[in-house]
C-alpha cells in the first residue's frame, strides 16, 4: 500500500505557482537578514517554498482561532489564545534544525508582533550518566532515550499559558548542558523540532501529538541523509580541533580512515536503524512533508488531504 495515499503530491513548480499571488514579498533587506542568520539557506527556497508554507500555515492558524472564538461563545467564556505549537520531525541530519530556524524567522516577520520561540527535543534526552546507568548509551535518539513524560508536561505547561522551561542538549559536549534552560513565556508560536515529535505514547495517558497545531516532516532519501550526516560529522570535528572539552576532539587525533569508519558505522547502526524503525513510520502523521533531493534542494511538497 502506498503509505502516502492520504497526501497530495505537489511539485515545487506547482507549489510556488499556487501561492505566488498571495504573498507579500519580503524586502531584499529582510531576505539578506535571513541569510545572515542562516547561511545554509538557499534564498530561492525561501521565496519558492518557505514563504508559501508560512502562508499555508496561516489557514491553520485562522481555523484554530475561529474555533477558539466559537467555543468561547458557546461556553460564554473568552479565554486567552493558547500558544500555537508547530512540530518539525525527520531523520537525524536531514536538516530539521535549519528548517526550524528559518520557519522561526519567517513566521515572526510575516506575522508582525508575534513572539515565535524554538526548542529542540534533544533537550529531553536523558543525560549521558542516566543513559549509561540504564545501559542504553548506544540507543541515544531511540524512543527510550527520551524523558517523554517531561516533554509532555512541558508542552502541557506551554499550552496552559504557564512559564515553561526546556533543558538544552549540546552536540559539542554530546550531553545535556547542566543548569542551562530555555524559558518559554508569553509565546504566540512555539516550534518544537526533533526526531521524536510524532512518536506514539509510551503509555495511554501521554500523546504529544495532541499538542501540535501544525506539523512538518522533512524527508529525503537515505543515501543523501547519510551524506549530510557525514558532512556534519566533519564540521563538528573541525569545530572541535582546538577544544579538548569538545566531545569530538578525541576523534581529531584518530587516523582519517578510522574516523570515517566510526561516522559511517554510527550512521548505519544507530541513526539509520532509528530512521527506519521509529522515525519514518511517523511521516504520514505530518500535515506537510517537505521532500529534499540532492544538495538539500526541495523538489516536492506533500499536503495531507484529510
Ligand atoms: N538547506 C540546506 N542547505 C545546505 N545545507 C543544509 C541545509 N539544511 C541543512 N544543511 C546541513 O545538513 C546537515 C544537517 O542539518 P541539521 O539542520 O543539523 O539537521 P538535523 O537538525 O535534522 O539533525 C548540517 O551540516 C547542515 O549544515
Ligand atoms: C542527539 C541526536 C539524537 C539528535 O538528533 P539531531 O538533533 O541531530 O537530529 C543525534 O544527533 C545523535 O547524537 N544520535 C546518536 C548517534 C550519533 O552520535 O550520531
Amino acid at each position: 500500500m502506498n503509505e502516502l495515499i492520504n497526501f497530495d503530491e505537489i511539485s515545487r513548480e506547482k507549489w510556488q505557482e499556487l501561492y505566488r499571488n498571495n504573498i507579500p514579498p519580503l524586502t531584499e533587506e529582510e531576505l539578506e537578514n535571513i541569510r545572515s542568520l542562516n547561511d545554509q539557506i538557499n534564498m530561492q527556497d525561501v521565496t519558492d517554498v518557505y514563504l508559501p508554507l508560512v502562508h499555508f500555515f496561516r489557514i491553520y492558524k485562522k481555523n484554530i482561532e475561529d474555533m477558539r472564538f466559537s467555543k468561547g461563545l458557546f461556553l460564554q467564556k473568552i479565554s486567552k489564545a493558547p500558544t500555537l505549537i508547530i512540530g518539525i520531525a525527520g531523520s537525524v541530519a536531514v536538516g530539521k534544525s535549519t528548517t526550524a530556524r528559518l520557519m522561526q524567522t519567517l513566521l515572526s516577520r510575516v506575522f508582525k508582533h508575534t513572539k515565535v520561540d524554538l526548542i529542540t527535543t534533544d533537550g529531553f534526552l536523558y543525560p549521558n550518566d542516566v543513559l549509561k546507568e540504564k545501559g542504553i548509551m548506544h540507543r541515544k535518539g531511540f524512543p527510550e532515550s527520551y524523558d517523554m513524560e517531561k516533554l509532555t508536561n512541558f508542552l502541557y505547561e506551554v499550552k496552559s499559558g504557564k512559564t515553561a522551561e526546556a533543558p538544552v542538549y549540546s552536540h559539542e559536549s554530546y550531553d545535556i548542558v547542566p543548569d542551562e534552560k530555555i524559558v518559554i513565556d508569553n509565546t504566540d508560536i512555539l516550534i518544537v523540532e526533533g526526531i521524536n515529535v510524532f512518536q506514539s505514547p509510551q503509555n495511554d495517558q501521554l500523546y504529544i501529538g495532541d499538542y501540535f497545531d501544525f506539523s512538518i516532516y522533512v524527508d529525503a532519501n537515505e543515501e543523501n541523509i547519510e551524506k549530510w550526516y557525514l558532512e556534519r560529522f566533519d564540521s563538528l570535528l573541525a569545530l572541535a580541533k582546538d577544544d579538548p572539552s569538545n566531545y569530538y576532539y578525541q576523534f581529531t587525533k584518530w587516523k582519517f580512515e578510522d574516523v570515517i569508519a566510526l561516522a559511517k558505522n554510527t550512521w548505519r547502526d544507530v541513526n539509520l536503524v532509528n530512521l527506519e524503525e521509529y522515525i519514518k513510520p511517523t511521516r504520514n502523521r505530518a500535515d506537510v512533508i517537505i521532500h529534499k533531493g540532492d544538495d538539500h534542494f526541495i523538489d516536492k511538497i506533500y499536503l495531507k488531504k484529510y
